[in-house]
């Protein structure tokens, strides 16, 4: 797919520009392609992770993606990566030429429905370097996303399209903590695919 072809809708920014947001990265058509295919051809886990000693099954599934050395720790839990795929290289390829950056790896995640989520968080390991961009890009089921401030008590909601593609970077990851919350209402499925830099020495 050419990049002429995906919608260039102006962005929203907020949070001084440390958070960018393209609702239309992909056209719907599009969008659902890359939802079925990976659904279908991701090696999806549920991973185990530990938490205040404890370990706690998540509730989402992953799959990490990525250069052969672009090994990551994820709340503890390293993850080797698997060798990518021509789905994940090509949306890798969009956000780099949208971005003008590059990346080595990406966190992919299924929401399978309502009841999966993530919880509060900073993407502020020492592998993602100083002030890391991160290009989200969502497919399936529109979720509700949160930030919130770590010192005021600012906070935003997003609602994520189906093919949007979401940017943090800047110091977002120093100033704010982000979430997918449940959601009492059913929902379908979602996939996002997270794109990295990993720097590791
Ligand atoms: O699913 C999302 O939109 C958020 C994913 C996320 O925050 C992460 O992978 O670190
Ligand atoms: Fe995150």
């Amino acid at each position: 797919m050419k990049l002429s072809n995906m919608l260039s809708f102006p962005i929203e920014s907020y949070c001084e520009g440390d958070l960018l947001y393209w609702p239309g990265f992909y056209l719907q058509q599009q969008a659902n392609e890359f939802y079925n295919t990976c659904v279908e051809q991701l090696e999806w886990r549920q991973e185990q992770i530990k938490m205040f000693g404890k370990l706690v099954t998540i509730p989402r599934l992953q799959a990490w993606y990525g250069d052969e050395y672009a090994e990551y720790k994820y709340s503890g839990l390293p993850l080797t990566p698997l060798p990518w795929n021509k789905t994940l290289l090509t949306i890798k390829e969009h956000c780099q030429q949208q971005l003008q950056t590059r990346f080595n790896s990406v966190l992919a995640n299924y929401y399978r429905d309502n009841n999966d989520s993530m919880g509060w968080h900073s993407d502020n390991e020492k592998q993602l370097g100083f002030q890391p961009t991160i290009a989200s890009v969502s497919f399936g089921q529109e979720r509700k996303f949160c930030l919130k401030h770590k010192y005021s008590s600012e906070k935003i909601n997003l609602t994520l399209q189906s093919g949007s593609l979401l940017v943090m970077q800047g110091d977002l990851q120093q100033n704010w903590q982000h979430a997918l919350p449940k959601s009492a209402k059913p929902l379908q499925g979602r996939v996002n695919l997270t794109f990295r830099h990993i720097i590791n020495n």
